[in-house]
């Protein structure tokens, strides 16, 4: 007869537990390149395997920045395009196992300086997709497309992006009961991003249904929600281009928005091979200007308002060049080169009254260009640091003036920079968008958040692991040295 096997039991129970805590760290990656006007950068996500469908899930597990300009830039060698992308598309293989690569999604998004290639060439913006294209296509992860976003969805998935990091999309589980009173437009933060060629700004607003102006409009529905989003994408208002804008025209010789001291020669191409100024190029024989700083806040200030048009509004109320813009309302996050400009500035505190904010810059503005460069030229790259002057009175002058914040509702912003270790952006928005992370519908609460569920799993593994070796103390033969007297 067959004697039984007394382990058998417990090493199974052993097997299936720790297999069971195996599925459920198992963890499952997405990649999202977002390739701006300025440079490219490629994400990681990673969320554990056995979705639940809750917010807050999903996570940025590696950032790279790949090396040189945006992919708009390379016009006359696309193929370069694409090989500038491999270095980070080499650390993407690094940083995802092996066997997880063909699953993992992998998605690329050119944003506005593709937006003005395709407008101003549209067949060399094709060659560059292509090469882009090409080299995504060479790695062993699953290609899911290279393509141009429209303005609007860089705003939504901006949107999305902040409201599902700050837990502001779905019901809140709190120790088991749904806490609901704060969803829905109430508690969604609006997004303001300000890229180098576009700049965006979103939020839902009670008097805003997507009725006037339908085009600013985005609806979803998610977690059992309904938002309609307004959103609007301003190309050429990113900062790089503003700044071609602002020099563009009569004034470009002396600007107040450099500091004093400032001077340097620059080719007027650089001012004016962009579609967002041809048509203001001087008629003029000489390839070269002389940029010279001024370092005044208040003409800044002046020189910047004029390139927003507030002459037209065929709608209710308008931001700036005629485009419609309902009450402003809530909070907003506002990240990119908005939190770049004022964080060097040390600016990011907006309960600072704006009076304050404003003499401060104005300071900054005033300081001569010699005094700047001595004390930052060795940690800030100089290209940045002749342009803060004019980076910081654009982002006052465009939220006060463009987007009608006041004096009150500047503290409704906060300067982000990342929200819970991932970065304030439209990837992830997008790739949550794409992996069907966000239902409609909300989820029928877990009995347990994931954090207790892993817990729960562990604390049994670790009992069921001490029965088995009371069971197999139990089990084992005993060597007394005394003999047994029977
Ligand atoms: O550290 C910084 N200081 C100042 N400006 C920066 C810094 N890093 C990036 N920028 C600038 O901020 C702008 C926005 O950068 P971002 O990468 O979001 O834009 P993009 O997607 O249009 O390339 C660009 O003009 C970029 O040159």
């Amino acid at each position: 007869m067959k004697e039984k096997n007394p382990w058998h039991r417990p090493v199974t129970i052993i097997i299936t537990v720790i297999g069971v805590i195996a599925i459920v760290t198992l963890v499952t990656y997405g990649i999202v390149l977002d390739a701006g006007s300025s440079h490219t950068s490629l994400y990681i996500y990673q969320w554990p395997a056995e979705k639940d469908n809750n917010t807050g899930r999903v996570e940025q597990k590696h950032h790279c920045q790949v090396a040189g300009k945006g992919i708009s830039s390379y016009t006359a060698t696309p193929y370069k395009a694409g090989e500038s992308l491999i270095s980070c598309l080499k650390e993407a293989k690094e940083n995802i196992p092996q066997k997880m690569h063909p699953e993992t999604p992998l998605y690329l998004g050119a944003t506005a300086g593709m937006r003005l290639l395709k407008l101003e060439n549209s067949s060399a913006s094709d060659e560059v997709f292509k090469a882009v294209e090409k080299t995504l296509r060479g790695f062993p992860f699953s290609y899911q497309g290279a393509r141009l976003l429209a303005g609007q969805e860089e705003g939504a998935f901006g949107w999305v992006t902040v409201n599902y990091l700050d837990d502001r999309l779905t019901q809140v589980s709190m120790g088991g009961f749904k806490y609901t009173s704060v969803h829905g437009n109430e508690s969604a933060k609006g997004a303001l991003d300000l890229g180098g060629a576009s700049t965006q700004i979103s939020f839902v607003s009670d008097e805003y249904n997507g009725s006037e102006s339908p085009d600013n409009a985005v609806s979803f529905r998610l977690y059992g929600y309904d938002y309609t989003l307004y959103t609007h994408s301003f190309l050429c208002y990113g900062k790089d281009q503003a700044l071609r804008l602002a020099l563009s025209g009569p004034t470009a010789i002396m600007d107040p928005c450099f500091h004093k001291g400032y001077n340097e020669t620059k080719h007027y191409a650089a001012v004016y091979d962009s579609p967002c100024v041809s048509d203001q190029k001087p008629q003029i024989v000489s390839e070269t200007f002389i940029h010279l700083g001024g370092g005044n806040f208040t003409q800044c200030q002046e020189v910047i308002k004029s390139v927003f048009n507030f002459t037209s509004c065929r709608y209710s109320r308008c931001s700036f060049n005629g485009i419609f813009q309902p009450p402003l309302q809530g909070q907003f996050g506002a990240f990119s080169a908005y939190f770049f400009v004022m964080n060097f500035l040390n600016l990011t505190d907006t309960s600072v009254p704006l009076k304050t904010v404003m003499q401060k810059l104005s300071d900054y503005c005033a300081t001569p260009w010699t005094q700047v460069c001595a004390y930052f030229k060795h940690d800030i790259p100089l290209k940045y640091l002749a342009e803060y002057c004019f980076s910081g009175t654009y982002i006052l002058t465009l939220m006060m003036e463009g987007y009608n914040f006041t004096s009150e509702t500047y503290s409704s912003i906060k300067y982000i920079q990342k929200i819970k270790n991932s970065d304030a952006g439209w990837t992830l928005g997008y790739m949550l968008n794409l992996t069907n992370m966000i239902p409609a519908e909300a989820p029928d609460s877990p009995p347990l958040t994931y954090t207790s569920y892993v817990s729960v799993v562990t604390v049994m593994a670790i009992l069921l692991f001490v029965i088995f070796i009371l069971i197999l103390y139990s089990l084992w033969p005993k060597c007394n040295t005394e003999p047994k007297i029977i």
